[in-house]
């Protein structure tokens, strides 16, 4: 049997956009509202949906990039938001997040050995000689090598800064990678080769991953389960293949309509 990794209840982000002479007037935007699922220790996750539907809020919800308006993130059975600082910090070191563009979550300026070694020495990590061990290592399992050490993120291919991007987020040896739209801006060969990495670290390491996506054959590839978002809810849950086949909900139906043909 499968441990619950992180459960989720009952969440909600909504951001309020009162302006101006219209402060008075409560108007919100219910970005994320009120969902509730399971994520399973070594699974790959699907989140599915049209362009504003609240998958990209989830993610950056479930690593607390952004705090929740209202409900509960568990992880391994502990409530984050009762996390002390200590606790809190502790617990950033399990979960990452990936973007599309490398070139807005890697710094122009930094070697790729600076970008490496940052997260390590955030988190005191070892002393210099220890912590250029682990970043080699690192880019090993990526599949690059020590002579991407000082180059600059202009200086490699999306491929090669996607790499980057993974190797910065599995450093710290996570347990939960959020991957947003982590291949769109790829080629389609290269995304292959991407989200075979993915599985090769997923086995290594003992991942799990939210899988954001708007390209449904590439979630079709890489899932075991999707959730359907719709307007801020999840309008449909299960195993991939069986979603896959019968969607119960009319949104699920028409969205999936397009790999079925
Ligand atoms: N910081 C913010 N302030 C105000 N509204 C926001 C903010 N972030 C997201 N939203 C709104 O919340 C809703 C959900 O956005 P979100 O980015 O989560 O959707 P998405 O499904 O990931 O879409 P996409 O595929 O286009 O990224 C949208 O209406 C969006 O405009």
């Amino acid at each position: 049997m499968k441990q619950p990794l992180i459960k989720v209840e009952n969440l909600k982000k909504f951001y309020d956009q009162r302006r101006g002479k219209f402060w008075e007037q409560a108007s919100y935007i219910k970005a994320v509202n009120g969902i509730s699922f399971t994520l399973y220790e070594g699974e790959s996750f699907g989140l599915v949906g049209e362009s504003g539907s609240g998958k990209s809020t989830t993610g950056q919800l479930l690593v607390q990039l952004i705090q929740q308006t209202e409900g509960e993130i568990y992880f391994k059975g502990e409530d984050v938001s009762s996390f002390s600082a200590k606790q809190l910090k502790a617990w950033r070191k399990e979960v990452q997040i990936v973007f599309q563009d490398p070139f807005s979550s890697l710094n122009p300026k930094k070697t790729v050995q600076w970008t490496l070694d940052e997260p390590l020495a955030l988190h005191k990590l070892g002393d210099k000689a220890t912590r250029y061990k682990r970043i080699v290592q690192t880019l090993h399992d990526v599949g690059l090598d020590e002579s991407y050490l000082s180059r600059y993120p202009h200086e490699l291919s999306g491929g090669q800064r996607q790499r980057i991007a993974i190797a910065a987020a599995i450093i710290l040896k996570p347990q939960f990678i959020v991957i947003d739209e982590g291949v769109s801006a790829l080629d389609v060969s290269v995304q292959a080769q991407i989200l075979n990495l993915l599985k090769d670290l997923q086995h290594q390491y003992q991942l799990t991953y939210l899988f954001i996506s708007h390209d449904l054959h590439v979630v079709q590839y890489f899932c075991d389960r999707i959730a359907v978002m719709y307007s801020g809810e999840i309008v449909e849950i299960g195993e991939t293949e069986k979603i896959i086949q019968s969607q119960q909900h009319p949104y699920s139906k028409s969205l999936f309509s397009i790999v079925n043909h």
